[in-house]
């Protein structure tokens, strides 16, 4: 009987230092992936206001960060996968919404169609998005570190207040203007008769995707909301698991 609760006890124990390891690990790797995301977004930043300040003007701006931004956007696929191990108490879908909309622009709309390079939405939703990124992974960096400035505090769960539909604008405005090349070059389209007998249209597609904003954006601002209620007042918020 004493033997098998000293047992447990020794199994409790293992248990607990199995998790403290773990958590520490996932905290260190954390630290580190927040820091670099950090640092790298204000790499962007820099780079723009260079750019602008030496030249003046915007056209020319995106082809000049445009492996930097690719890099660090497409590293953010990570996120979805500390979601979905757990690490971090974020839903996998409002993230994987987030982050693959963002790939999606970068990849298949801005960096695929050069025409559209220079529009000034690109500028809009890029300096949104740089805003937003820096805000993000300085706070959840100091508050791993437990030493959380408020002014960043307040600035992630404000910020998104105005940033959200201006990224949201300046995203559709961009796909809008992609519309006219995508229809003229074919460009990703399959067109039948082929031997699998299929056929898709990216300009169809950019339609529906565009469309899909108007649920999915929504969902991903109200979501932010609850956040900004429970982060900043304290309210207790109940979230359906996914
Ligand atoms: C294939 C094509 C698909 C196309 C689909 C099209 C549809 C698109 C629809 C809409 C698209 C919108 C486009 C907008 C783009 C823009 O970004 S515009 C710029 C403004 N943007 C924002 O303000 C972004 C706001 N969004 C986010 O911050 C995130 O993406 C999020 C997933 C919505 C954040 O939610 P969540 O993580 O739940 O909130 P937090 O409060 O930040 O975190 C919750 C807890 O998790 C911890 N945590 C999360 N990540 C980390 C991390 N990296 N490191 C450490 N900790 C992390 C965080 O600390 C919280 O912990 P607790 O405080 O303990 O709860």
């Amino acid at each position: 009987m004493a033997s098998s609760e000293e047992d447990g006890t020794v199994e409790e124990k293992e248990n607990n230092n199995k998790k403290r390891t773990k958590s520490a690990l996932a905290t260190a790797w954390l630290t580190f992936y927040n820091i670099a995301m950090t640092a790298g977004w204000l790499v962007l930043a820099m780079a723009m206001m260079r750019f602008y300040i030496q030249k003046g003007t915007h056209k020319g701006l995106y082809r000049s960060i445009a492996r930097t931004l690719k890099f660090f956007q497409t590293f953010a696929l990570i996120e979805v996968g500390h979601c979905a191990i757990g690490i971090v108490r974020t839903s996998v879908i409002v993230t994987g919404v987030q982050v693959c909309s963002r790939i999606f622009m970068v990849w298949f709309i801005t960096n695929s169609i050069r025409q559209i390079q220079n529009e000034e939405s690109v500028i809009l939703f890029l300096v949104v998005w740089t805003v937003t990124e820096i805000t993000r992974y300085s706070y959840y960096t100091f508050n791993l570190l437990h030493h959380l400035p408020y002014f960043i505090k307040w600035a992630r769960y404000n910020l998104f207040i105005v940033l959200y539909p201006l990224g949201v604008v300046g995203e559709l405005l961009t796909i809008y203007a992609a519309l006219p090349f995508v229809r003229r070059s074919g460009m990703y389209s399959v067109r039948l008769p082929n031997k699998y007998n299929v056929s898709f249209d990216y300009y169809y597609c950019l339609i529906i995707i565009m469309l899909s904003y108007i649920p999915l954006f929504p969902q991903l601002y109200f979501h932010m909301l609850r956040q900004r209620r429970r982060v900043l007042h304290g309210e207790v918020i109940v979230e359906k698991d996914d």
